[in-house]
This record gives C-alpha cells, structure tokens and sequence, in this order.
C-alpha cells in the first residue's frame, strides 16, 4: 500500500532518508512533526550513540562520529512544524575493500538484485543505499518521534536483545529490566545471558563467520484506538517499517507464531476490569486487535538473520569472468548486527505509533 517512493514512510508524519555508506554523508528530513516539541541535537544524539559503529569488540572497527546536525526546523529550542532536516557526515570510508564485490557477487547481499535493477548505476560501495549504515536515518528521525509520543502521550517505547543465535534471555522481561538495556554492549537487560551472547558473537567472529537473533519491543501508555482497518492496520505498517531495517527476516506480534498452535480459549486474553479500566489478563495479542491499538502494551519480536559479510571463504560466481569463484569479503562488517539495533527498533515503532496518533488526531499540529 505504499504511495511514496522506496525513501519515505509515513502518512502525517513523513520521514525521508538519503545518503548511501560511502558517500559523503547519511540523513533525514522529517515533515509533519508538530510545532513546539522541545529539541535539541543531544535529543537525538543519545539514540545516536546507542547505535554509532566502533564502539566495541562485538562491533564494527569502521569509525564514525555520527554527530547529528539539525539544518532546519527547530527555532529557540523547540520545532516549527516545518520539516526537521538532520545530517550526519561520512568520515571513515574505505571503499577499496570493495573493488572484488564489483564483479564477485556476494553471497546473501543486496549487492547482486541492486547490480541488476539499476543496470550497474547503484553505488556498490558499502552496500550504497543498501547499508546498514542507513539505519542511522532511521534513528534521526525515530529519536524525535519517541520524544514527541513522550511528551504528547506518555507513551515509550523499549527495544532490547533476546536472542543472539541459539543463545536465549534466561529471564523473562519486566518493566524494571528496562534501565538495565543498554548495561552492556550487547544490550540484553539480563547480564547472565548477556555474557554467553557476547561469547557466542566472538566465537563467530574467530571463525570468521556471523550470527543472527532476535530483538523485542515493548511500547507502554498507548490509548486505545490508533491504527485504521484493513489496510491501515498498526501490524502491517509496524512490519512495514521494521523491515526497512537491513537483515530482518521476520515479525511477530503478541504470541506470533507460537499462537497458531495454541486454541482460541487459551489464546484468547479475557477482558478484566482494573480500577475501573477495562484491561486483558494475558496479552497474547500483543497489544493490537484488528489493528487497533487496546491499551496494552504494544509487543513484538523481529528476527535478524546473520550478517551476510563473511570473511570465511564462500563459492561465488565471477559476472565478468562468466566462470566460477570463491570470495572472502573484506571490510569492516559487524559479526552480529543485533546489538545495534535496538534503537533502530525503537525508532521505527515510535515513527510509525506517531504518525498514527497524528492521523487519529491523539497529538494535534501544536504541542
Ligand atoms: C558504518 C556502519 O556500518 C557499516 C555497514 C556495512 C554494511 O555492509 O551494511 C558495512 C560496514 O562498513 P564498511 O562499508 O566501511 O565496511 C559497516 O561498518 C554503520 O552502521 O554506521
């Protein structure tokens, strides 16, 4: 139901991305966002930092900044209601790493539908538009729409990690795990799995190799009522914008796939009344029925296949030769991309529960 092109989502609140990894830089213009939300650069930054590449061993060594610039939108401390334009610089390419990926398709990548859709003009460098780097956009953007869902409707929004590979969160996640996210890199609020994650993403990193897993969202304060039906629904623009997100396979709301084994009497959440609020017991649905927001906690898990840049040496065909080859990727590439992608998460919910409260008329064009 897209009627925007393949760089911008949203209805009244439109975020727009551009840039490619190694040009000269990677940014979003966001339009719609309401007049007088207090912001600043350190707004975004701290989401930004969350995200930024080279921070760790688990990581990518590429070294970026990624310190956000507003170019326009905001005036003495607080938005306009013009569009928010936002810019991070490019400083660490090292795009001779991929002159072999001219010719040697890479195994699980964008590179080879890019080279064939765009007759070669794509910028293959870095995987050009196609990068994970992009998802830095995404968190420009998300960062204002958490805050302003925040400051209009107490609603926030917590991604973490509860998977890497087969390695799963021992614990089961509550609402006071939530300062406990970001306690270490690999951003899972329990520190004993935490520990075994990072183990089991060094391990792959030695054997030059990769590993995927699984982040969870949980969104608390939401009203009832947002999201249209049919097509509108939250579960199929949530879908549409997690995967937007490089690497992401699968989405599931509430009790997912697991509930199509169950019956409807144990899938079912029976209503319940609490301090006069109508509430459900369980929360299989995830926070959404018919597409429409009930008041619960809005749930869901994405599935992060593993990063497709290997070193280890893979069978490959050669384009230009026409004969076959092997390939061992070069770069800076993360073993696992899902510890840096909580705040992505958590931007794309935020943008897209925004754009729905707008659209609802839950946040009005002035704050
Ligand atoms: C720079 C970032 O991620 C990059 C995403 C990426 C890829 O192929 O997706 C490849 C690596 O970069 P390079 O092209 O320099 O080897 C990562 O470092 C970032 O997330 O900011």
């Amino acid at each position: 139901m897209r009627s925007v092109p393949g760089s911008s989502m949203g209805r009244r609140l439109v975020l727009t991305t551009f840039g490619e990894s190694h040009g000269k830089c990677v940014g979003a213009v966001l339009d719609g966002c309401p007049a007088g939300l207090k912001l600043e650069e350190g707004d975004i930054q701290g989401m930004l930092d969350q995200r930024r590449p080279g921070q760790s061993a688990i990581s990518t060594q590429r070294a970026e900044g990624d310190k956000v610039e507003i170019l326009s939108g905001v005036f003495r401390g607080s938005t306009t209601g013009a569009p928010i334009a936002m810019i991070i610089w490019n400083r660490d390419q090292r795009s001779t790493d991929y002159e072999e990926l001219k010719t040697k398709l890479r195994p699980g990548h964008s590179d080879y539908p890019a080279m064939i859709k765009y007759k070669g003009h794509n910028d293959y460098r870095g995987g050009g538009r196609f990068s994970g780097r992009l998802t830095a956009t995404l968190v420009m953007g998300g960062a204002i729409a958490r805050k302003l869902l925040g400051a209009a409707l107490d609603v926030q929004t917590h991604s973490y990690v509860s998977q890497i590979g087969k390695v799963a969160m021992g614990k089961r996640f509550t609402e006071k795990m939530i300062p406990d996210i970001y306690g270490n890199d690999v951003r899972c609020p329990d520190p004993e799995a935490a520990a075994l994650m990072r183990a089991a993403i060094l391990g792959a990193r030695r054997d030059m190799d990769s590993l995927g897993g699984m982040i969870e969202s949980v969104t608390t304060g939401l009203p009832v009522g947002l999201g249209e039906p049919v097509f509108g629904s939250l579960e199929s623009d949530i879908s549409s914008g997690v995967f937007s997100i490089p690497s992401v396979k699968g989405v599931e709301f509430g009790s997912g796939f697991a509930g199509s084994e169950s019956t409807g009497s144990q899938n079912n959440d029976t209503f319940v009344l609490r301090d006069g609020a109508v509430q459900t017991r369980t929360n299989n649905a995830g926070g959404i029925l018919g597409g429409i927001s009930i008041g619960m906690p809005l749930t869901l898990r994405v599935a992060f296949k593993p990063a497709s840049s290997i070193p280890r040496e893979q069978p490959t065909v050669d384009i230009k030769s026409g004969k076959d080859a092997v390939l061992s990727v070069k770069g800076r590439h993360d073993p696992c991309v899902v510890p840096r992608a909580p705040p992505v998460v958590d931007s794309v919910v935020a943008l897209v529960l925004a754009d729905h409260a707008l659209l609802g008329g839950f946040i009005g064009p002035v704050l």
